[in-house]
């Protein structure tokens, strides 16, 4: 059960760091240009340089929908699994039934994806059912725009993001495999979140290049015991030219460190 590796992985590295693989093509160096897969060839040093440091992998899903990026794609997960790290592929998907199965099978190689809830329950089903896996649902995002719908209050008087996490946390988590999205941009939603969704794993993103709030991050988000803080261009992009790769390795122990200083 994802859950579980995932705990597992955090102890043997002593790490909660989620390293984003977001090879954004016009900044991969240019010494990687000529490589038949650039991005992979790309992710694939990042990973060599980062993965004592890394709980998991976190490639998004928007850097690799072409026909050579799903080839990158697909080797930088296996090579990942050949390090021993789990990867959450960052897909945010979901829709009607047979749509959400076909999207499902992105899970036949990540151990892990996130999800949007905008369309319920039965939009979800495909990837919940995936027992072994780990369905992370969007929750509060750390984008600027993040407040526009998801703060918006319900007749209830809950904000949407609260009711997502109460959806996420009392009703959608029959398999046990749920976790939610909270950024770490939005500390005071983060602690809500946790306050209504006590026991489920938090993927944190929006440390480093947004500028979120590592403390937070981790005082709320590690506070059912598992999760993530995700940095992508961060650590994959600290450095430039030919020693990318090394700069890559002390931003993921730099943050690392940071991170474990407040857990
Ligand atoms: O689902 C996500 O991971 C996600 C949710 C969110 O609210 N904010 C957010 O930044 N992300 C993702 O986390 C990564 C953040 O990248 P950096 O800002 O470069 O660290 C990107 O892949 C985003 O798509």
């Amino acid at each position: 059960m994802f859950f579980e590796r995932l705990a597992e992985r955090i102890d043997t590295t002593d790490s909660v760091l989620s390293v984003g693989l977001d090879p954004d093509p016009d900044r991969l160096p240019d010494h990687l240009r000529e490589h038949d897969l650039p991005r992979w060839a790309f992710n694939r040093r990042i990973i060599d340089a980062t993965h004592d440091h890394a709980a998991c992998y976190k490639p998004n899903a928007a850097f690799y929908e072409d026909s050579d990026g799903w080839r990158a794609l697909r080797e930088t997960i296996a090579y990942a699994h050949g390090k021993d790290v789990p990867v959450l592929l960052d897909a945010k998907r979901a829709d009607i039934g047979n749509t959400a199965r076909q999207y499902a099978t992105l899970l036949d190689t990540a151990d892990a994806i996130t999800v949007n809830p905008y369309l319920g329950r039965d939009a979800l089903e495909p990837f919940l059912s995936r027992e072994e896996k780990g369905v992370f649902v969007l929750c509060r995002t750390s984008n600027p725009g993040g407040a526009d719908l998801q703060d918006a209050e319900l007749a209830s008087g809950e904000a949407v993001y609260e009711h997502i996490a109460g959806l996420a946390a009392d009703e959608w988590n029959e398999y046990g495999n749920i976790g939610l999205v909270v950024g770490a941009t939005a500390p005071e939603e983060l602690e809500e979140v946790r306050e209504r969704a006590p026991d489920l794993p938090f993927l944190v993103p929006g440390v480093g290049a947004q500028g979120g709030d590592a403390e937070a991050a981790i005082e709320h988000g590690l506070a059912s015991g598992v999760g993530l803080v995700n940095s992508s261009r961060g650590i994959i992009f600290a450095g430039e030219g030919e020693s990318f790769a090394g700069a890559a390795g002390e931003a993921a122990k730099r943050l690392k460190r940071r991170l474990n200083e407040y857990r």
